[in-house]
């Protein structure tokens, strides 16, 4: 029997109350529960309490917004209402008490590009070394057990279901995404890190957070909230933003592994030499030069490479068997992924840049292996930060020879508004070779058609997605499908 005293939650009345399960979403409520009656961005949960206790649930964790609805719904009942100032934390860390045991080790990785990458590869590496581990994010948890999930950092009964099943299923390590979003709403906070990383700080999700500072600070919780006092912090020192990250960790007193470029780094990147199937590179850890291979495309892959092996470390790998795996890290699905090569040489990659620091990272990242023309198809996710678009469309448009701007997810919206915000930001740089093809298949078409000898695509914004967002419905859509299909089509193959 678990009460509320067992979930952290003693000291208030009734506290041997017992506990059959928890949720946010008084739909979701059976008897015994205890609901989260969280301040949400549309509503506050305490307008269901009503809801809830006609469900049956035996308590209700509010603030003092809330107070008042819970104690109008609970009065005349059983049902215990249970106040604290930090409802969100108090409530992650209930699940985390509820659920039981997550694996042994866990990282996680924040910043506005590279999350998921990272992630993987620390998971790939611990793979390597014979570690029972999985990445936890946006493509769900994957590695020696996997499981479908629908945010990049789950709600925090998700996420501690997944994490206390991920264990029972055998796996010790796991690498997460704590997505600013999670962050903000403390999703991560009843998990153990033994380390924590910073990739980048760049522009993305101002619809939620409305400024920068609003999104660093969000970004910043990982470190001044959910890392131990006892763990590592993991920087990439190259990004504008990493000296600060530093500072902020160092007042709380983390050990802060340094990586990049600079000689503060103590992992760091002395040199990358690229060709047609990867990078060979130069670094060195703590003072001592290794060399290694990797066999993946864009400079940017490096960086994440060296966070991961830095988190890896950080969360007690010996860091010699970390790098004499590395030649061994395969390609993200959607992350630069070689999607198909036409029969005159020009190659076609998929990759998820959908924020204006990507697009630019990832077609300077494909530069360096092409000798003829980059073509670019780009577009902007419907419900989502607006002031993104232009900045993403003038990206393209500085960095690629040919820009198609072309759907992606519009969701609520028109999409050919959002098109027309991508192609203000083209326009603003030239106007001749910018295209607007609304269908995506039709852009990935015309732009598969264009390719000539030596020509390079980069298929930008849905990475390893599986379907186009149209209003409410999902339709089937995987650019590397559908971009093989069109070379195939195009080559007379099919
Ligand atoms: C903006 C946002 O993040 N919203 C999330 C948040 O909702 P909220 O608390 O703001 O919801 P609300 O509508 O105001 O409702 C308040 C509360 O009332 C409850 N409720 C509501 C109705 C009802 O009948 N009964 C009931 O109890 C809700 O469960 C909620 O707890 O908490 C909900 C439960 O955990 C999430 O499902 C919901 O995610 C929405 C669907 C979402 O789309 N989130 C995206 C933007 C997101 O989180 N993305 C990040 C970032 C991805 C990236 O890095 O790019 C991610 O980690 O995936
Ligand atoms: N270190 C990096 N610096 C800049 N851009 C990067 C970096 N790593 C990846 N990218 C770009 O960002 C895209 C998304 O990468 P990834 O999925 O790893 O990021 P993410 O942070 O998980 O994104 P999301 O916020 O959607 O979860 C890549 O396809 C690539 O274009
Ligand atoms: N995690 C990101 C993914 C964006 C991917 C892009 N394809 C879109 O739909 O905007 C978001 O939800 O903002
Ligand atoms: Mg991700």
């Amino acid at each position: 029997m678990v009460t509320l005293a067992d979930l952290g939650l003693a000291g208030q009345s009734a506290f041997q109350t017992e506990i059959t399960g928890i949720t946010l979403d008084s739909r979701e409520v059976m008897p015994g529960f205890l609901f989260g009656a969280m301040p949400g961005s549309n509503v506050h949960g305490a307008e269901f309490a009503q809801k809830a206790v006609e469900n049956g649930a035996a308590a209700i964790l509010t603030d003092r917004a809330g107070e008042a609805l819970a104690r109008e719904a609970a009065e005349g009942t059983n049902t215990v209402v249970v106040l604290t100032e930090g409802p969100r934390q108090a409530l992650s860390r209930a699940a985390a008490l509820f659920f039981g045991p997550q694996p042994e080790t866990a990282v996680a990785v924040t910043g506005t590009n590279g999350k998921t990458s990272v992630s993987t590869f620390c998971r790939q590496i611990w793979g390597e070394l014979d570690l029972a581990a999985v990445n936890l994010g946006t493509t769900g948890v994957e590695g020696v057990w996997s499981h479908p999930l629908r945010h990049t950092t789950p709600d925090p009964i998700t996420l501690q279901r997944v994490l206390a099943e991920a264990a029972k299923n055998g796996v010790t390590h796991v690498a997460m995404e704590a997505s600013s979003h999670g962050l903000d709403q403390k999703r991560l906070d009843g998990v153990v890190l033994s380390a924590a990383g910073f990739t980048n700080f760049t522009q993305d999700h101002l619809d939620y957070h409305k400024t920068f500072e609003a999104y660093f600070d969000a970004k910043m919780g990982l470190f001044t909230r959910v890392l131990p006092p006892e763990a590592v912090a993991v920087i990439n020192l190259d990004d504008p933003k990493g000296v600060d990250v530093m500072e902020i960790c160092e007042m709380r007193g983390l050990e802060i592994l340094g990586v990049g470029r600079g000689p503060m780094a103590r992992l760091q990147l002395l040199s990358q030499r690229f060709d047609a199937t990867g990078q060979d590179l130069r670094f060195s850890w703590q003072g001592k030069t290794h060399l290694t291979r990797l066999s993946l495309i864009g400079g940017f892959q490096a960086e994440n490479v060296m966070l991961a092996a830095g988190l890896v470390i950080g969360a007690g790998a010996d860091p010699d068997d970390v790098f004499d795996v590395l030649p061994h890290l395969t390609t993200v699905r959607g992350r630069m992924q070689l999607a198909a090569t036409r029969d005159n040489g020009a190659a076609v990659y998929v990759d998820y840049a959908h924020t204006p620091d990507a697009v630019e990272t990832a077609l300077q990242a494909i530069r360096p292996h092409v000798i003829g023309r980059i073509i670019a198809i780009v577009g902007a996710g419907g419900d989502r930060d607006t002031t993104k678009r232009p900045l993403m469309g003038q990206a393209a448009a500085e960095n690629a020879d040919v820009v198609i701007i072309t759907d992606d997810n519009p969701r609520s919206e028109d999409p050919a508004t959002i098109r027309d915000a991508v192609l203000q930001g083209a326009l603003s740089v030239r106007s001749n070779d910018i295209h607007n093809i609304g269908d995506r298949a039709e852009a990935i078409l015309r732009a598969v058609d264009m390719l000539e000898p030596g020509d390079a695509l980069l298929v930008a914004g849905k990475g390893h997605e599986t379907g186009q967002i149209i209003g409410t419905d999902i339709l089937d859509f995987d650019d590397v499908e559908v971009a093989s299909q069109c070379v195939l089509a195009l080559d007379g193959k099919i």
